[in-house]
């Protein structure tokens, strides 16, 4: 990691506001010759819902990517809950994380992905405890009590014993979003988890995250193409272009009346 990619030691216990759980720092990230991202600096607060929304190609995946940490910032620094997921204090000093700080981290963030990832030679309510009792530790019973809780919650009670390639995609997508909510993660990264489904599916899975949005107070970030989806679970809505935020605000505001033209012609296209 070049030096430039370390804060300074001043920062080292920053003052995060309370509210704050996500914080990204002029953060930059190139693929080769391809800035993707340009020197961005954004916070999410705690609780909040909020949509990347914006051109093929703009960042959006890019974000998620690097709040999971499959991705590396080229410059900049980002922090979750106000631990720097890059980072880790050592002896008074900020040095690159290591996999055990980067893994401690990452169990404050669940992720779903447009290809639902599940694991196909373990059964649905499998797939659910897995991680809480191979990464939280919890007994067998507590995490089958909890997976047993989400799968009403997404409308599944009745499939927890069949593999996933019995499931429909929609089907499958909703345990996806159920093993990701097993983790009591504090943030929810979806990314484009409707993409993949047939039409007839997609409302299905977008209901499913209207009610744990409406129900719970994890904080969400989403990239999606499902505008009505936006502008009913959204907080804040953040456009992208080129690599910048462009304009931020309420889904209000910005589906409405947002002040930028490349907002505008990105909307008309879409909507
Ligand atoms: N692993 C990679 N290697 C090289 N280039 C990449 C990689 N991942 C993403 N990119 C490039 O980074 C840019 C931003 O990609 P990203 O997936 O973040 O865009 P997006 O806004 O999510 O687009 P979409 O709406 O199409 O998903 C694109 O030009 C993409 O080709």
């Amino acid at each position: 990691m070049s030096a430039d990619t370390t804060p300074s030691n001043q920062e080292a216990n920053p003052p995060v506001d309370g509210k704050e759980l996500i914080r990204f720092d002029k953060v930059t990230k190139r693929f080769g010759s391809n800035t993707v991202l340009d020197d961005l600096t954004f916070g999410v607060d705690s609780g909040k819902h909020v949509t990347l929304i914006g051109p093929s190609g703009s960042g959006k995946t890019t974000i998620l990517r690097l709040l999971m940490t499959l991705l590396k910032p080229d410059e900049g620094t980002i922090r979750v809950n106000g631990d720097y997921l890059t980072h880790e204090e050592r002896g008074g000093k900020l040095v690159p994380a290591g996999e055990k700080h980067i893994r401690e981290v990452r169990k404050n963030i669940g992720m779903v992905f447009q290809q639902f990832n599940l694991f196909p030679n373990m059964k649905v309510l499998r797939n659910i405890t897995e991680a809480p009792v191979t990464v939280l530790g919890l007994s067998k019973d507590e995490a089958e009590s909890r997976a047993r809780d989400l799968l009403e919650l997404v409308g599944l009670t009745e499939h927890l014993d069949k593999y996933p390639s019995q499931l429909s995609g929609g089907q499958q997508q909703r345990v996806a979003i159920a093993r990701a909510l097993a983790m009591r993660p504090q943030v929810l990264l979806l990314d484009e988890v409707t993409s993949a489904l047939d039409p007839e599916l997609v409302a299905g899975v977008l209901d499913v995250l209207r009610d744990i949005a409406r129900s719970t107070d994890i904080t969400m970030l989403c990239v999606t193409h499902e505008m009505n989806f936006a502008r009913d679970i959204s907080d804040q809505v953040m456009m992208f272009d080129e690599g910048h935020i462009i304009e931020t605000g309420s889904a209000e505001k910005i589906f409405g009346d947002p002040d930028h033209a490349r907002t505008r012609e990105f909307l008309s296209a879409v909507l």
